[in-house]
């Protein structure tokens, strides 16, 4: 990298997002991504292997009608697509299936009225949903509690519990039924949800619509994280639908939410009843994680052989009252830069381009799920697994009595 030309602070961008080190003052927006950097900056016979240590295999870019691309021009908001090949089989037809992933900045202010808020995030999905049909997208998957701020920092209760609806007949429902239907897209919703049948209760849930309009099922977060300003607990519980996994007419499906994916056997578990592609809805600050974000996504789909969908939402979102991260710092009134950065992930290793980490984007993957089983028979993790020793073992680990296996030096 060209030092004179990009100067320190580029440099220290690129090394933190690549190898995770500090990089002081490096909180907010600042580069578009890792990729467009590298792009810029190394020369093109050198940038064909950087990307391949980087990346994995090349993708080939899938091409977009020209009003697909001209309505995201016009909407502002960024279109990317890639193919994630797999060989010809002689006796399995390729299964061809093209996921959406939408990140996305909230509309209006955490202070706006929650009908409006909640309203206009209806309207900006719908118009990206739209751009994703004529894109051929099958299964279109938005970022976590998508229908409002990521208020949890704040510990308050009011307004942000009014956000939450029911999953199964919440108006977020209803609306993305419709658009499942309009579209014959299979829909993965990630809202606060509501339980009334159980005393009012809420929980972090994604809401799995089949193209059919029908509600499918809905998957609660398994992870709730205490960790900086997400103070998540304050609001819900560890979610109680285990590692359900949805049959759609895309392929099986299952939805690892946001800090699941910290949890090797959270994503195990999903791939165990199944799951072909494991979408990974976040909402994630760069302070925190953003040297983890390329490897957990990408490092589940090479172990569990499948695809996997990680998917982030963007900007700074600033709340009325300041709050404190219990850390002796002064008390601030936003959670920190959330930095998009969207990717899929093979289980080959190979990954798209993440989006932008400052702009609202769809990213569409022609997936072909004949990869799973011919990388599960190149590797053979499922074989070679052992499951029946760390099933003892974690039996054993988990009872009050159990004794770590340590040899000392007598
Ligand atoms: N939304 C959420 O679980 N965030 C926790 C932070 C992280 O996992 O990066």
């Amino acid at each position: 990298i060209d030092r004179d030309t990009t100067g320190k602070l580029l440099e220290r961008s690129v090394f933190r997002a690549l190898f995770g080190r500090d990089c002081r003052h490096m909180s907010a927006a600042q580069f578009e991504s890792l990729e467009s950097i590298l792009e810029k900056h190394i020369p093109p016979e050198e940038l064909k292997e950087v990307r391949r240590r980087l990346f994995g295999k090349e993708l080939k870019k899938l091409e977009f009608p020209s009003d697909a691309i001209e309505a995201a021009k016009e909407r502002d908001f960024e279109l990317q697509g890639y193919v994630l090949e797999a060989a010809l089989e002689q006796l399995r037809k390729p299964f061809i299936v093209r996921v959406g992933l939408v990140q996305n900045k909230i509309v209006h202010p955490t202070d706006a009225p929650v009908i409006d808020q909640i309203t206009a995030l209806h309207r900006r999905i719908g118009e990206i949903v739209e751009v994703a049909s004529m894109c051929g997208v099958n299964i279109v998957c938005f970022q976590e509690a998508w229908t409002m701020p990521f208020a949890f920092c704040t510990r308050e209760k009011a307004p942000w519990t009014e956000f939450a609806e029911s999953a199964e007949e919440g108006h977020t429902t209803r609306f993305c039924q419709e658009l499942a239907k309009k579209y014959n897209m299979v829909v993965v919703s990630p809202i606060l949800e509501r339980d009334d049948i159980h005393g009012g209760t809420l929980w972090n849930t994604a809401v799995v619509v089949s193209n059919s309009g029908n509600v499918l099922g809905k998957s609660r977060k398994n992870h709730i994280p205490r960790v900086g300003d997400f103070n998540e607990s304050t609001y819900y519980m560890e979610g109680n639908t285990g590692h359900r996994v949805f049959q759609t007419q895309y392929g099986r499906i299952a939805v690892n939410i946001c800090y699941g994916r910290h949890h090797p056997l959270n994503w195990f578990m999903y791939s165990m009843n199944g799951a072909e592609i494991i979408f990974n809805p976040s909402a994630t600050v760069g302070e925190l994680s953003e040297p983890m974000w390329p490897i957990e996504a990408r490092n589940a789909a090479i172990a569990n052989h499948c695809f996997t969908c990680a998917i982030n939402r963007v900007g700074t979102e600033h709340f009325k009252n300041e709050f404190t991260s219990g850390d002796g710092k002064k008390a601030h009134s936003d959670f920190g830069y959330f930095y998009g950065s969207s990717y899929v992930a093979a289980p080959d290793g190979s990954c798209t381009p993440g989006l932008s980490r400052t702009q609202d984007g769809l990213l569409v993957a022609e997936l072909d799920l004949n990869l799973n089983r011919q990388i599960s028979d190149k590797w053979s993790f499922k074989m070679t697994g052992r499951y029946d020793m760390y099933a003892e073992l974690l039996h054993k680990a988990v009872q009050p009595d159990f004794k770590p296996d340590i040899v000392k030096e007598s």
